[in-house]
């Protein structure tokens, strides 16, 4: 697993148009190298801040739209078009105003979709997508998605991963479904951590004191049943992209510019 870098930025309007800005760099670089790429894209308040500014970057249509997969870490399941979803959130921020291939967004199952209204049938066929979507170069159940970006909670989850819940626990499982979540709505689909652990980057997002202590832990060595977050990291590179506000209580020993 990659050692964490950490990135602070003075408020949560600059942290959501750098990180904006990084996507582009990325995914142009992954384009430009294989002809290809694709992102896992994250729910909550600055993932979707992330994608508006994206969708206003200047420089947004150096990426080929039309050549990007589009994947999701984890969907609250409600019927489509429900505002509460992730994927509803993430068309109205971003990819209802660039030319993306719709044969290549992959939103996870809505609870009124064909997958039916229990959300483990839907689960199961989002892993089947992800895995044939496997390429020769990657080396798990799911491609090794560019970017996966991930919010974190005040209780350090990420995806639909919460603390304890026994989605941590899974080894086999590209993608489950999730009974109970304490945060509303209580059933979701998540990726699972080898799912995330796939990803050649590994982006982290967090803004505003509430995040502060969350990103402490995350960072810390606690394991990753109690502290989901340090379970997430990228093959060849985590992020901690962070505010001032979310960054004021690093760890001991962990000195970054920027930080307070
Ligand atoms: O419910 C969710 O929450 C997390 C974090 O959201 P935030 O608003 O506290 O940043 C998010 O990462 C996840 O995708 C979402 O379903």
């Amino acid at each position: 697993m990659t050692t964490p870098r950490i990135i602070v930025h003075p408020d949560a309007a600059l942290l959501a148009e750098a990180t904006a800005a990084r996507i582009v760099t990325r995914l142009v670089d992954a384009q430009a190298a294989r002809g290809t790429a694709s992102i896992v894209l994250t729910g909550g308040g600055v993932g979707i801040a992330v994608l508006r500014e994206l969708a206003q970057a200047p420089a947004r249509d150096a990426i080929d739209w039309r050549r990007l997969d589009i994947w999701w870490g984890d969907e609250r399941f409600l019927p489509t078009g429900d505002p509460e979803r992730n994927e509803t959130q993430a068309r109205a921020a971003l990819l209802d105003h660039v030319k993306v291939d719709p044969a290549r967004v992959h939103p996870m199952p809505a609870s009124d979709g064909p997958d039916g209204a229990v959300p483990e049938p839907g689960a199961e066929r989002y892993a089947d997508d992800l895995a044939r979507a496997v390429g020769p170069e990657d080396h798990a159940g799911v491609p090794s998605f560019d970017i996966c970006l991930l919010g974190i909670g005040p209780d350090t989850h990420v995806a639909s991963l919460f603390p304890e819940k026994p989605a941590l626990y899974e080894e086999e499982r590209t993608v489950v479904a999730v009974h109970g979540a304490p945060k509303p709505p209580p059933t979701r689909v998540s990726l699972t951590l080898p799912a995330i652990r796939a990803a050649h980057e590994v982006w982290i997002l967090a803004s505003g004191e509430g995040k502060a202590d969350a990103v402490r832990m995350a960072l810390g060595d606690g394991g990753a049943v109690q502290v989901p977050a340090c379970g997430a990291r990228g093959r060849n590179r985590t992020l901690f992209l962070l505010d001032h506000a979310a960054a004021a209580e690093l760890p001991e020993g962990i000195e970054v510019p920027g930080a307070l």
